[in-house]
């Protein structure tokens, strides 16, 4: 491993990726990351800027076969993935025992935390955040596990006002596990396949918060969101309505022309607040985070969804960010190995 030496020039993209370690014997002078990540994947975060000036700061990435037993692999400074799969999870384990001088990013159970909605959002509701630049909660929500007919019942005794989102209660990246729904009236609820978790809507003038966290660095983007409901809407409207799929089809707002009070972003230091007791809750240093505003209520955020190693490859900056953050790693791992010498 050599450390930053902070050449930050961008040059042409060197598929490392297809190069033998061997060969160019980069552990000596390079900072190793082994990737397993989905061809999809691959394409919106791997691209060639990203790899050019990795390469130019002394990091590699280095694809992961996963055909072959990941101890003959590498040697890695750090492991970077994001694939499902229990058989994978073990995997990775195993390798986190019996390599742990290797950084894997992040921990498989701590991921995992993030598979089921109701858990993914327990840590924001137990911090219960409310301080001088605002409050950020959860909104209410209810999980239904099995039987449908009896989700208006539980709907009545659990006080959630209407409309509700039905989130499938899984969240693992499955195309069914993004397919929302909004529901206008208890009736209609019966209609919805559980698992899943009933959460109310909250108007927030059609604009939410991706708040990206690599390692301690924080870059917050505007994305266009459903509309708000408005009780005449609300009166007139019964049924279900489905979303297949409807963040990812959500364009940038960072440009639009909206109301201030819909644009303001969050206050930085609620968010750094946030991210911080995050981080250490969650045991992640790759995750983002969708806030809302409550719509009228300056100081007033809810986090309705959270996901692991999100698509960074539209967040702008993120090559120089992703790339420091690697750096950071490998350096306190080295000073770490360093101390314990005598
Ligand atoms: O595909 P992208 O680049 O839009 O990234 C997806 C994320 O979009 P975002 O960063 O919010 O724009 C997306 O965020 P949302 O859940 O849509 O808010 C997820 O993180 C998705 O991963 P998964 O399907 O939940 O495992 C992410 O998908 P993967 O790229 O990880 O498959
Ligand atoms: N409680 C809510 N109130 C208002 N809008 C919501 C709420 N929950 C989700 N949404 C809207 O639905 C979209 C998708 O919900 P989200 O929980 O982020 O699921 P996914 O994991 O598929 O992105 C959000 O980006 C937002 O536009
Ligand atoms: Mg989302
Ligand atoms: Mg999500």
């Amino acid at each position: 491993m050599r450390l930053n030496d902070d050449n930050d020039e961008e040059e042409g993209p060197k598929t490392m990726s297809q190069c033998s370690i061997g060969h160019l014997q980069p552990e000596k002078s390079f900072v190793i990351v082994g990737y397993a990540l989905t061809s999809k994947k691959v394409e919106s975060f791997l691209k060639p800027k990203l790899e050019g000036l990795a390469r130019n700061k002394g990091i590699l990435f280095v694809a992961i076969d996963q055909n072959r037993p990941l101890s003959d692999q590498g040697p890695f400074d750090i492991v970077l993935h994001k694939l499902t799969g229990k058989e994978w999870r073990q995997i990775l384990e195993e390798y986190r025992r019996t390599h742990p001088e290797v950084t894997v990013l992040d921990p498989p159970d701590a991921i995992q935390h993030l598979h089921n909605r109701q858990s993914m959002l327990q840590c924001v509701a137990d911090m219960n955040l409310s301080e001088t630049y605002g409050k950020v909660g959860v909104p209410r929500q209810l999980v239904i596990k099995r039987d449908s007919s009896s989700i208006p019942d539980a709907v009545t005794k659990a006080g959630l006002i209407l409309p509700l989102v039905a989130k499938p209660l899984v969240a693992d990246g499955s195309a069914k596990s993004h397919e929302l729904s909004l529901a206008y009236d208890e009736y209609s609820l019966q209609k919805l396949e559980p698992p899943l978790v009933l959460q109310e809507f909250v108007n927030h003038g059609g604009v939410l918060f991706k708040v990206y966290i690599v390692g301690e660095a924080i870059k917050v983007v505007r994305r266009f969101s459903l509309p708000d409901v408005t009780k005449r809407e609300l009166s007139k409207n019964a049924g279900v309505f489905r979303f297949p799929r409807v963040s990812c089809a959500a364009a940038s707002a960072d440009d639009a022309d909206l109301d201030p009070s819909v644009a303001e972003l969050p206050p930085r230091p609620l968010l750094e607040r946030l991210a911080k007791e995050l981080r250490r809750r969650l045991g992640l240093r790759l995750f983002n985070l969708d806030i809302i505003r409550e719509h009228g209520r300056r100081d007033h955020f809810y986090v309705i969804d959270i996901n692991y190693f999100p698509g960074y490859g539209k967040m702008p900056g993120y090559e120089h960010i992703f790339t420091d953050f690697l750096l950071s790693l490998a350096q306190s791992r080295y000073k770490k190995v360093n101390s314990w010498k005598p």
